[in-house]
């Protein structure tokens, strides 16, 4: 389970004031799939990296009683120099997974063949991404945070990618950053809207759909103005 209590977070650049989480508060339940949906610049991303820890926010809480992921997505979570395997072998050894077991894992699940030996920074942005999904399914997590990975590779790559997800939310929470509608009706039991910085919570999907195209219709808020 994750908690959001009043949790308020600020961009400040050049003199402009972005306001992406106006004190929010939402739970994440346990064992659920839950989609963030929001147009673009609405702050998903951010929210996924608050709750992952890697972004601080200005005020308010995240509570949480299980462990949790960190934010699987296009910008590499992997270090350019190092190979796939060393990348492996690192993340294995931070979160106390056996490393032979998680590297034959990831080696099956990414298909990188000759590449996995070879420094990420040559890798393409779909390979980086396939590598960093298959090393957070990799090791078991409460809740895994994926950022659109799921949308990466051909349609038997993705089939094998929502295959690997589906099993893991069996017995474990997600939270989904995504544009693609039909994925959020094939996974997710709840889903969440982000629109000015405030999240409309819905426990049926369809509705945080209809919401979301709604909003979609008009424009962007003026996220600057003061508040
Ligand atoms: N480090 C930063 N400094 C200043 N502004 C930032 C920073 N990171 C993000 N932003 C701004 O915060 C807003 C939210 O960005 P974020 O990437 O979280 O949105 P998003 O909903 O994930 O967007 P998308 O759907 O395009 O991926 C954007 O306006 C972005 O420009």
């Amino acid at each position: 389970m994750i908690e959001l209590r009043n949790l308020r977070k600020t961009f400040h650049l050049n003199g402009s004031h972005t306001v992406v989480a106006d004190n929010i508060n939402a739970v994440f339940p346990d064992r659920t799939c839950v989609a963030v949906l929001g147009r673009n610049g609405a702050g998903k991303s951010s929210l996924l990296q608050m709750l992952a820890g890697t972004l601080d926010y200005d005020s308010g809480e995240i509570v949480s009683t299980g462990s949790i992921s960190w934010p699987v997505g296009f910008a590499g979570s992997c270090h350019p120099e190092l190979t796939g395997v060393q990348n492996v072998r690192f993340v294995a050894r931070v979160y106390g997974v056996e490393t032979d077991d998680l590297v034959e894992f990831v080696r099956d699940f990414a298909e990188l063949g000759e590449h996995f030996n070879l420094p990420v920074r040559s890798y393409s942005s779909g390979m980086k991404s396939r590598l960093a999904f298959g090393m957070s399914m990799g090791i078991k997590f409460d809740t895994y945070l994926v950022d659109e990975v799921t949308a990466v590779g051909d349609a038997s790559f993705k089939a094998k990618g929502e295959r690997l997800f589906t099993d893991r939310l069996r017995n474990s929470s997600a939270i989904m950053v995504t544009h693609g509608l039909g994925q959020v009706k094939r996974l997710c039991q709840h889903a969440a809207v982000l629109e000015d910085g405030h999240l409309y919570y819905y426990t049926d999907p369809q509705e945080a759909i209809r919401h979301h195209q709604e909003l979609m219709k008009s424009p962007p808020p003026d996220k600057n103005r003061a508040r």
